[in-house]
């Protein structure tokens, strides 16, 4: 059903981002900070003056009772940093209760009821608004509460079940669903080049109120992306993957061995229940530490969360994901957390990990060569922050998600023993007996395989929800096929949806590998562009031939050598039903020959 919405346009606070004829200058040499040099962004008084009247008249209001002066001052406000939200939250209460206590016995009673009326006016306007017919996506179904606030996304994240809970919402609605106050979901992939490709949105704000210049996945200006991006292109061009292969192979080669080991010292008659999920986990911990500092994390060796590593990734990205729907709460959050929040103890980490690296130099081309611009000349490289930051981003990016698609795959096998079967005789055919899997050219061609992989990645997404973009201030009113999209809208392609629709996958909630086979395909609908797990466009995952070389020639080695089972008392139906940090358990029968190591 096409969607038509008037031209109203509604503020939300953002950043400034650079258009693409302001030319850029970084504020020191070595740092990837850069101010405009057409337009610098300061808070002045007048917009301090004007973010008073803001709080009183949040973007939310405006249109309820048509006062430009407020739609001027929200639509021109950004009032994001620490200083300018406690005083609209607390001062502002707070000097309201000096007239009040004129009025009242106690000049406590007088500031509880400033802070409780302030707050009830502010909130009553936002909600009246964002309920009303008056709203720029009033026109978007979608639950009430979802439309009142994003508290709710927030809370649906935290629970790790919002990617079902807006699929659920896609079958009720249609295909776009307001899901926030200013926010849609969208369930139609014929809309990925526009929202995703050359030419489509920016990313949205939900990494914004983060301290420090924003990471290469939360840069929302095209032009810094581009320039912030070349390292990582460079780093996984055709010659340079080719150097990662011996990486992999000693790490893959690594963890058969671990798992061999617990085989040998189980009492279960050549089985042992291991935790593949864990197991999983420091193996794209170990190897990813490889990668982006010349290793140091070594869980596997230990058997063990080293550093309490996983802990704060894990806990990083649950805490991240949340907050991130509510982004202005991140300087709260941050202030309030200090140094013990786990992003920025994962930071130091990092840091530390990469000071180590450059103090030793590079002794082979891994990913931090490419990232600390070892080929460049000294003053072209970056600062050790910037790389420290890089290589944080390649930690958070490149383990938890390769992670958790082969865990999946392990899953769908255990659940699939037919297609089992299948992988195994081809696996087998491929590298007969003592032939290490190494053949990368050989991994990439093998249906079975790569269809299972792929049927992991089309059922659980690592990035279920999609990436964010939004329609840019200023820039007017979007249309986009059939739907008119307000400025300052944000919003996301589905992926979990868009990859278990009918309409672009026959049986969609089927595993079904053959779907993905150059020939012989069963019939039905097949649509590839929904197909999209690593984002699409300039953008795009910059790690996916790594993730997919990684997690062939892992799955080939494993099936190589051992032969999987569900373990005893652990009930798998369940397991897809909490895709969120589960320990998933495998019992393992005889090993295939000797140890490879
Ligand atoms: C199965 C594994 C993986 C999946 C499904 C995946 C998926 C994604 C997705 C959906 C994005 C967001 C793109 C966007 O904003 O449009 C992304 C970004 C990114 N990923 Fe991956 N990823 C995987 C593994 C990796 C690995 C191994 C690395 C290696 C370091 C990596 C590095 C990155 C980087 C650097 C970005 C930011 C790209 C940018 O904004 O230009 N990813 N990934």
């Amino acid at each position: 059903m096409p969607y038509n919405l008037s031209s109203h346009q509604i503020s939300f606070p953002h950043h400034h981002v650079f258009s693409c004829h302001e030319s850029l200058r970084p504020i020191a040499p070595n740092t990837r900070q850069y101010v405009s040099t057409r337009r610098r962004h300061f808070f002045t008084l007048d917009q301090f003056r004007r973010s008073l009247i803001y709080s009183l008249f949040p973007p939310s209001t405006q249109g309820s009772d048509g006062d430009q002066t407020s739609y001027q001052c929200f639509h021109h406000l950004e009032p994001r940093s620490k200083l300018p939200l406690i005083v609209l939250l607390f001062v502002v209460p707070a000097f309201l209760s000096v007239p009040i206590s004129y009025h009242v016995p106690w000049f406590s009673a007088a500031v509880l009821f400033a802070f409780l009326a302030y707050g009830g006016a502010v909130t009553s306007f936002a909600l009246i608004y964002r309920l009303s017919p008056f709203h720029p996506l009033a026109k978007y179904p979608g639950p009430t509460i979802a439309k009142t606030s994003k508290l709710w996304a927030a809370y649906l994240n935290a629970t790790g079940d919002q990617h079902r809970c807006f699929k659920d919402l896609h079958d009720r609605y249609g295909d776009v669903v307001r899901v926030g106050p200013n926010e849609l979901s969208i369930r139609d992939s014929s809309l990925m080049h526009p929202i995703l490709g050359q030419g489509g949105l920016l990313k949205g704000p939900r990494w914004e109120g983060r301290d420090g210049p924003p990471m290469l996945v939360a840069q929302r200006d095209p032009i810094l992306h581009m320039h912030q991006r070349k390292p990582w292109n460079r780093a996984f061009s055709s010659a340079a993957m080719k150097e990662y292969e011996i990486i992999v192979a000693k790490r893959v080669r690594q963890f058969v061995c671990c798992l061999d080991d617990m085989i040998q010292r189980s009492d279960q008659n050549a089985n042992a229940v291991v935790d593949i999920n864990r197991w999983l986990k420091y193996f794209t911990t170990d190897f990813m530490g490889d990668m982006a500092f010349g290793g140091g994390f070594e869980m596997m060796k230990a058997g063990r969360d080293v550093d309490g590593l996983w802990t704060l990734l894990e806990s990083g990205v649950r805490v991240a994901g949340t907050v991130s729907n509510v982004s202005y709460v991140f300087p709260f959050f941050t202030a309030i957390i200090g140094k013990k929040s786990p992003l920025l103890r994962l930071r130091a980490l990092c840091k530390e990990r990469a000071l180590e690296r450059l103090r030793m130099g590079a002794n082979r081309k891994d990913l931090f060569y490419y990232l600390s611009g070892e080929e460049l000349p000294e003053s072209e490289r970056p600062s050790p922050a910037d790389i420290a930051q890089d290589g944080q981003l390649a930690i958070i990016a490149g383990s938890d998600t390769t992670s958790s698609v082969l865990t999946a795959t392990l899953y769908y096998l255990l659940r699939n023993p037919v297609v089992y079967e299948r992988l195994q005789a081809e696996v087998d055919s491929a590298f007969p007996s003592g032939e290490e899997p190494l053949d990368v050219a050989k991994l990439s061609q093998m249906e079975w395989l790569n269809g299972c992989i792929n049927e992991a990645l089309r059922l659980q997404p690592p990035v279920p929800s999609g990436s964010q973009r939004t329609v840019d201030k200023g820039k007017g009113t979007k249309v986009l096929g059939s739907l008119t999209i307000p400025e300052e809208t944000q919003l996301s392609l589905h992926t979990y949806s868009i990859q278990r629709d009918p309409r672009n996958f026959h049986n969609p909630e089927a595993f079904l590998p053959e779907r993905w086979f150059s020939t012989g395909a069963p019939a039905g609908e097949h649509n590839t562009a929904a197909f999209f797990p690593f984002s699409y466009g300039p953008t795009i995952c910059a790690g996916k031939n790594l993730a997919l070389m990684e997690m062939r020639m892992l799955l080939c080695w494993v099936l190589r050598r051992f032969r999987l089972s569900e373990a005893p008392g652990v009930i798998y139906e369940e397991w897809e039903g909490k895709y969120f940090g589960l320990a998933f358990c495998g019992a393992y029968g005889s090993p295939i020959g000797q140890c490879l190591a």
